[in-house]
């Protein structure tokens, strides 16, 4: 061939070869693969054989064969200098290239990493290149190759300056790739920390990034005094983070009242919510105040909002314009200072659609929507909660109880309609039917779940339909007043009282030894309403 003419195809060959290299700094977010790559071009195409890319380890005087292309583990491992050592060190120290045309004829020369015997008899020379990052030598890119080709050592050293100005490049956008990953990991690791702390400070437990959001918010507009609607299915923490932006808020120590619209009877709710005067309705034997007037300094959580009939809607709308209210039967308004809470579990979207919500309140009330996320999308969150309630109901009832392995998983993959306040009933059913290891299994669990499906879980806020009542129990004690109206009410959500309860009263009468008192304080409910059922199922 012509000299000129393989001069020209050398040339080609090489700048294929760079663009090859040039190529791999795309992969520096995968240094091990794009260092690789480029090692095992310059071997397989130009000759240049075994590179390593040496780097300083950590707090030592050392260097380390970091990449390497065609070295058995063994040579790796022996790829060891100290900076003072051999070349390789040189290099490190002087951030010049160097050029070992027979490595035989070369003092320096350690043969630490491969034998004489393995590499090739003829002679053998060696590069070495400082790699250099803002004028600072980061490391050392080295190779063998035959002395005797036709290349010349002038020749294969300015290609070696291009990989090895790639390989800095690798390194440098590899650094930069984790140091970013390491900032973002931590800044999202404080975000979760503070997030998390907010919540468990306030008793709501969970990890979940639904859950996350909803605390961010709940702490958002704890800071302001703007009105806060929380929304969510039954059982979904609403309460809870009603008590959340109150004690997070510059008014925790005023009082915080919470009042439940579903709960009260309609021709009783007016009264609750203003008070009245003395004489001014039958029954009226002195002035009460109403809750916006014991909730002033403080927050009103007006739970289920969406049950107020369309006269009290507006009673309600003027009372949050004028920021009075005037008890019944009174003409002096008293003035208000109260930040206002409600939540509903029922679309009031569709309640204002329908014309049974009016939209100027709705505006009124919706300026800050908080959705708290239902339990079947708070991923992760069911056995945190699970263990949760199992550590407080096990201190409550001086019990030991673990839940099999089956049944966290069990917990996982079921759907929730009850939401938190389902779960929390369950494991506490589930401690007083354990196994006689005290071990709670998925049988114990469905059987469970099985009792409860005559309960209709209002999910209205899903569903975007007309709400079902939670189906009230025919053994219901009769009503003795407001308040414990409200708490029965509250209690008996998950009370619906059949034959198949009669296993687990029976169980929490064991648990107490008798006692009817403690066994009512185990279940959750008041000695008089458990004396009522024993009767009415004839334990
Ligand atoms: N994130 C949470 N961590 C721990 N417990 C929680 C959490 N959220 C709710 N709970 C518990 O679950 C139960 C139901 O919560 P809460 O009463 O606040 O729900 P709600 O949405 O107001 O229900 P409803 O709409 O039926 O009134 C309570 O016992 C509450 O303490």
């Amino acid at each position: 061939m012509n000299p000129s003419k393989s001069q020209d195809t050398a040339n080609e060959s090489e700048f294929t070869v760079i663009k090859q290299a040039a190529m791999q700094i795309e992969l520096a977010a995968d240094p091990d693969q794009a260092i690789y790559n480029i090692l095992s071009i310059c071997s397989r195409q130009m000759g240049l054989n075994r590179g390593r890319v040496f780097l300083k380890e950590a707090n030592s005087d050392w260097l380390f064969a970091a990449y390497s292309y065609g070295l058995t583990p063994l040579e790796i491992e022996r790829s060891r200098f100290h900076l003072k050592e051999g070349i390789t060190g040189k290099v490190m120290a002087t951030g010049q290239a160097a050029v070992v045309p027979d490595i035989d004829l070369e003092e320096d020369y350690l043969f630490r990493t491969v034998d004489r015997a393995a590499l090739p008899q003829e002679p053998v020379a060696f590069f070495a290149l400082p790699l250099i990052r803002k004028q600072k030598t980061v490391g050392v890119l080295t190779f063998n190759r035959l002395k005797n080709r036709q290349r010349s050592y002038d020749r294969d050293l300015a290609f070696l300056k291009i990989m090895a100005t790639f390989i800095s490049e690798i390194l440098a956008v590899h650094q930069l790739i984790e140091q970013q990953t390491q900032h973002l990991k931590h800044e999202n690791e404080q975000l979760r920390q503070v997030a998390l702390g907010q919540g468990s400070q306030y008793g709501i437990i969970g990890e979940s990034l639904a859950l996350t959001q909803a605390l961010d918010k709940a702490a958002r507009a704890a800071a302001t005094p703007v009105t806060v609607m929380l929304k969510g299915e039954s059982g979904t923490g609403k309460e809870k983070f009603s008590r959340m932006v109150h004690r997070a808020s510059h008014r925790k120590d005023g009082p915080f009242i919470a009042i439940n619209c579903a709960a009260i009877p309609k021709d009783l709710i007016e009264a609750e919510l203003f008070g009245y005067e003395k004489g001014s309705f039958t029954g009226a034997h002195q002035q009460k105040k109403g809750k916006f007037e014991l909730a002033n300094k403080g927050t009103l959580f007006l739970d289920e909002i969406g049950d107020l009939d369309l006269d009290l809607q507006s009673k309600l709308l003027r009372v949050l314009e004028e920021k009075s209210v005037t008890r019944l039967g009174g003409v002096e308004p008293v003035a208000l200072d109260v930040r206002i809470i409600v939540a509903s579990h029922k679309d009031l979207q569709q309640a204002v659609n329908d014309g049974r919500f009016r939209l100027d309140l709705f505006y009124r009330l919706n300026v800050f929507p908080i959705d708290l996320p239902p339990l079947r999308e708070r991923h992760g969150d069911v056995r945190i909660l699970a263990r949760h309630f199992l550590d407080l109901t096990n201190q409550d009832y001086h019990s030991n109880v673990v839940l099999a392995r089956e049944t966290l998983g069990y917990f996982e993959q079921y759907d929730w309609p009850g939401n938190i306040r389902q779960l929390e009933n369950v494991i506490k059913r589930a401690v007083l039917m354990a196994n006689e290891h005290g071990i709670v299994s998925v049988a114990t669990i469905q059987n469970i779940l099985n009792d409860e499906r005559g309960i209709t879980h209002d999910t209205d806020m899903t569903k975007g339909q007309a709400p079902t009542p939670l189906m009230q129990s025919q053994l219901t004690p009769p009503v003795q007043d407001f308040q414990q109206h409200t708490t029965d009410t509250l209690t008996r959500s998950y009370w619906k009282v059949n034959q198949e309860d009669a296993d687990m009263l029976q169980a929490a009468l064991k648990q107490a030894r008798g006692n009817k008192t403690r066994a009512a304080k185990l279940l959750n409910m008041t000695p008089r309403q458990l004396s009522y059922r024993l009767e009415k199922l004839g334990i």
